[in-house]
């Protein structure tokens, strides 16, 4: 959805850092040979996740929800040396592509792939987070919230995607739609909720940042 016209968001695009070289070869092939490319992040969001990043500059980072490692590859670019980010995706068959990409960056030995649910792999993981990034079924987001905010250090931030869910949260809610019906709960209670400090930015499908009390 877009929330600006395409000529200013193209200008906003334009006017920032460019899409590194490696990223539009990712997105060609995304398009080219996976199911539903919309999914995947892109250059100007991108240029933001690595902005986020670059300023925090974690030891730690979790992401939930590779698909191709886009926004993997954006949030490597803030890693602190020998900072590692893990990132967990339920669909096997993008594990082979997303390697080669993580391994044609210069931080393939930093990323760790981990195939399977969220909710079942979160709780393997060891250590603390100091960045999150939320970004897959959009009806489990208040459990990935609940699940990664105890691994979150104070000071630490967690970031989800598509919290305006193409502008639906405004819009009179279908009963059987789950997704819209989670995502205008979870938004009002992150507003609430005493442990974290929220602003939500109108980057693309809307992305939530909180920092962790
Ligand atoms: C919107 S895409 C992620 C896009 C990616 N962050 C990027 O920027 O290119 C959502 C991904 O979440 C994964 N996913 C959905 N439900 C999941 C779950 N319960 N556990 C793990 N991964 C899940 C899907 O397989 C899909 O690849």
């Amino acid at each position: 959805m877009h929330f600006l016209s395409a000529s200013l968001e193209a200008y906003i695009a334009e006017q920032s850092e460019p899409e590194p070289e490696l990223l539009q070869e990712l997105t060609r092939e995304t398009h080219l040979k996976v199911l539903m490319p919309r999914m995947i992040t892109g250059h100007y969001q991108g240029r933001v996740l690595s902005l986020l990043s670059r300023l925090l500059r974690p030891k730690a980072i979790l992401e939930i929800g590779t698909y191709t490692g886009y926004s993997a590859l954006c949030l490597a670019e803030g890693l602190a040396p020998e900072g590692i980010l893990h990132t967990i995706d339920k669909n096997e068959e993008l594990r082979a592509m997303q390697r080669r990409y993580f391994d044609r960056s210069p931080y393939g030995q930093q990323i760790v792939q981990h195939t399977g649910l969220a909710l079942e792999v979160l709780p393997n993981l060891k250590g603390a987070f100091d960045l999150v990034f939320i970004d897959a079924d959009k009806k489990e987001y208040p459990q990935y919230f609940e699940a990664v905010l105890p691994r979150v250090r104070p000071g630490g931030t967690i970031l989800m995607d598509n919290v305006l869910w193409s502008g639906k949260v405004l819009e009179p809610v279908d009963p059987k739609d789950q997704a819209t019906k989670v995502l205008v709960a979870f938004n009002q209670s992150l507003r609430d909720d005493p442990r974290v400090r929220t602003v939500l930015l109108p980057i693309r499908d809307g992305l939530t940042v909180c920092t962790v009390k």
